[in-house]
């Protein structure tokens, strides 16, 4: 007997013990005459005699499955046992959320770490870090000057706001592998477990739009659910019958390729409609079928404005990545082994950089792994870097090191064709790719495709589809990159579309953001340092000469008094803010000041930025030579800005410490040009007070304002 019928003989012989002998006979009675769907009716005779079990057995045998259960509670019903009746359901109910339950709790128990061999898991709660979640004021203009964030936990993500509203779309945003799809699928997990949303929701469903992309035949809501349903038919119906009880969270909506501007009329309204998979979705963020549910939709910055296009948000949460606690916990639990993971956050925690960039846990998990490999051979800990473009490199070179020279010298042409799959799917927004791409690509040799790429059993419909995807996302987006910086090689691109950079930089400025990231790691891939790896590593020719490309590229886009307004740390990701992250990620001098030569104002007030953006500004400012005045405020209490040297300089409110006071005393030593400096709003402490007296004091400080209020006692 299978599982689901094991589970509804002992549902029905439960709810038929608990008949008198009275309502036994009554119920056989009745269940002689009808006729349940049309089924026919169970002959009298064989009723007659039968005692629970075999009245049960007859049920079965007459109404396979569910629907023996169903004709049971009709005729309870129709006998006037109407506890009985709800008591069955009830704890049909129970069974299906038990199932459910403990199916989900298996399939999400265990993740994959991106390089490991088939088989190779880890348990999700081992590797499972807590990451700092904001809550974000809504998108109106009046309230984005909002600065207060709170943070929140998944708990309280559909707790009521401090209006009294419950959230009914919830719409979690975080930067590129920031956490989104491990959060999503702690989030199934836990509610699996009982520890998250208990009695919030019946059911929770996951939906993967990277597969949402592919399904080309028209589905229904119910059709969603019943690929949600592991391993037994879905009762979708009974499901259905509280929809306020159900949470979908769609994964990834930056992923989706569908535009969502359907006519409202073209939208559906009833769950079992079959529709095409855009049309699907639209309807369900468009709240027009089962609006009663809760939605959960994670996506990149890049597409909110998309996102707002099709949905009324009630809750945005921000995924901000790791704390610097929060990072040393993921160490631990990467390494398993103290030691190791002390001296692998020794090492990180040494360059600055590196462990910043560590919030994010992509960057954590490539670093830890990269140390993980040199710990492991008893190499030294020399690496450092200080891009992301730089870690996503190192990654590069710990898996080529050890290939064998035969491998290696494939490698060049090998790097090609993924670049090529990589930048058509970027091109195409497509992230799982089939056999016949991966030909055409001649990514079909051995040796090819496991570096790079992973194999994803995906389920259409009933044939199992062989499917492949980059080992994350952001990969994809840096071997597009590359193939922008690779020299033309006529021998081995024949027939692969030839890819211009003008045409890339264009398409990204008009707002195609999903290039974001792509446009970000080309800037990086062109450091000269990166640009000698690649020659000496893997072999590739490099074109350098779209560095005059990008730089006037940024000129181009460049006012010369410029106010950056209301960056709330990524969310409203400005176009300006990202130009300069590009130049950080470039990390060059020369080109950093060429490119950034029209700015003589930066005003910077009114944003609360992230410290990666704060390391690139304070590159970038730096960089900016015929900067004169410079104006912000509120930085993180943490915050690396620097202080550099124009001619008017105005601090307020930003957390300056004492550390702060000695860079700025040896600037006024040697910037003569400096004439106007407000410093209001800082605790600058004793000492910091005092720093800064050494440097107004000193023979070369032209200052001619000074503006600041001081609580402090001297001695
Ligand atoms: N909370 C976490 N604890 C431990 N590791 C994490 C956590 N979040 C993410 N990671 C690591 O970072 C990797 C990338 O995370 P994830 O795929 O969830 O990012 P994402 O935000 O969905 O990215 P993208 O927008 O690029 O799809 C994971 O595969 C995992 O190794």
């Amino acid at each position: 007997m299978g599982n689901q019928s094991s589970r509804i003989s002992d549902l029905l012989l439960r709810a038929l013990d608990n008949l008198s002998q009275e309502d036994l006979k009554r119920f056989k009675d009745k269940l002689s005459h009808s006729d349940f769907e049309g089924k026919g009716t169970i002959p009298r005779g064989q009723l007659e005699n039968a005692d629970r079990i075999d009245t049960k057995n007859l049920l079965m045998e007459f109404y396979s499955g569910d629907a023996a259960v169903d004709a049971t509670i009709e005729v309870f019903t129709q006998i006037n046992l109407r506890d009985s009746a709800a008591k069955l359901r009830e704890e049909r109910e129970k069974g299906y959320k038990k199932k459910y339950k403990e199916d989900i709790k298996k399939k999400y128990k265990l993740i994959k770490d991106m390089n490991s061999c088939f088989g190779d898991n880890i348990i999700l709660n081992r590797r499972y870090t807590n990451l700092t979640i904001v809550d974000r004021p809504r998108q109106h203009a009046e309230v984005m000057t909002e600065r207060t964030s709170s943070a929140v936990t998944l708990a309280t993500l559909y707790k009521p706001d401090k209006d009294g509203q419950t959230p009914q779309v919830v719409v979690l945003l975080g930067a590129a592998g920031i956490g989104k799809t491990m959060t999503a699928r702690k989030i199934m997990y836990d509610w699996a477990a009982g520890e998250l949303y208990k009695k919030k929701f019946d059911f929770v469903f996951y939906i993967n739009c990277r597969e949402m992309n592919l399904l080309n035949e028209k589905g229904s809501v119910a059709d969603m659910i019943f690929k949600s349903w592991l391993n037994t038919n879905a009762p979708v119906n009974h499901i259905l019958v509280n929809p306020e009880k159900l949470l979908f969270i769609i994964d990834g909506f930056d992923e989706l390729r569908f535009s969502f501007d359907q006519p409202k009329d073209n939208l559906c309204t009833d769950p079992w409609e079959k529709k095409p998979m855009e049309i699907l979705l639209s309807s369900l963020f468009r709240r027009t079928v089962v609006p009663e549910s809760y939605l959960m939709i994670t996506t990149r910055p890049a597409a909110l404005e998309k996102l707002g296009q099709c949905l009324e948000c009630s809750r945005y949460a921000e995924i901000l990545g790791f704390s610097k606690a929060e990072r040393e916990e993921y160490f631990y639990k990467f390494f398993g082994n103290e030691n190791q993971a002390r001296q692998a956050l020794r090492f990180v925690k040494a360059n600055e950089i590196l462990f910043t960039m560590c919030f994010v846990p992509f960057i954590c998990w490539i670093i830890c792994t990269v140390l993980k490999q040199q710990l492991e051979k008893g190499e030294n800990l020399t690496q450092t870097s200080k891009t992301v473009t730089g870690v996503y490199m190192l990654y590069l070179s710990s898996l080529v090191k050890p290939l064998s020279n035969n491998t290696k010298q494939h490698l060049y042409g090998n790097l090609r064709g993924l670049c090529s799959l990589a930048a058509d799917g970027i091109w195409k927004q497509k992230i799982l790719f089939e056999e016949e791409e991966i030909k055409k690509f001649g990514l079909d040799q051995e040796n090819s495709l496991p570096l790079f790429l992973n194999e994803n059993i995906f389920q259409k419909e009933t044939d199992c589809e062989c499917l492949y995807s980059f080992i994350h996302l952001s990969f994809q987006e840096f071997f597009a990159a590359l193939l922008y910086v690779l020299e033309e090689d006529e021998t081995t691109d024949s027939g692969i579309p030839k890819k211009d950079v003008k045409t890339l930089l264009e398409n990204y400025g008009n707002s195609k953001n999903y290039l974001m990231l792509t446009v970000r790691f080309l800037f990086g891939l062109l450091n000269e340092e990166r640009m000698k790896d690649l020659k000496e590593k893997f072999g590739c020719k490099i074109s350098p000469k779209i560095k005059a490309d990008l730089l006037k590229w940024v000129q181009a886009n460049q006012e010369t008094d410029l106010t950056l307004l209301c960056v709330h740390e990524g969310i409203y990701q400005s176009y300006q803010l990202e130009l300069f992250h590009c130049v950080y990620e470039m990390h060059e001098e020369d080109f950093a000041v060429n490119a950034l030569d029209h700015f003589t104002a930066l005003n910077l007030n009114q944003n609360k930025f992230t410290q990666m953006d704060q390391r690139a500004l304070s590159f970038c400012v730096k960089h900016c030579r015929r900067l004169e005045s410079l104006c912000m405020c509120d930085l993180l209490s943490d915050s690396h800005f620097p202080l550099c040297l124009p001619v008017s300089c105005r601090f307020s409110d930003c957390h300056l410490t004492a550390a702060c006071c000695e860079d700025l005393s040896s600037i006024l030593s040697i910037k003569q040009t400096l004439v106007e400096l407000r410093l209001a709003g800082n605790s600058l402490g004793e000492s910091g007070v005092k720093l800064l007296c050494e440097g107004l004091k000193h023979v070369n400080c032209k200052l001619q304002k000074l503006r600041c209020v001081f609580t402090i006692f001297f001695p």
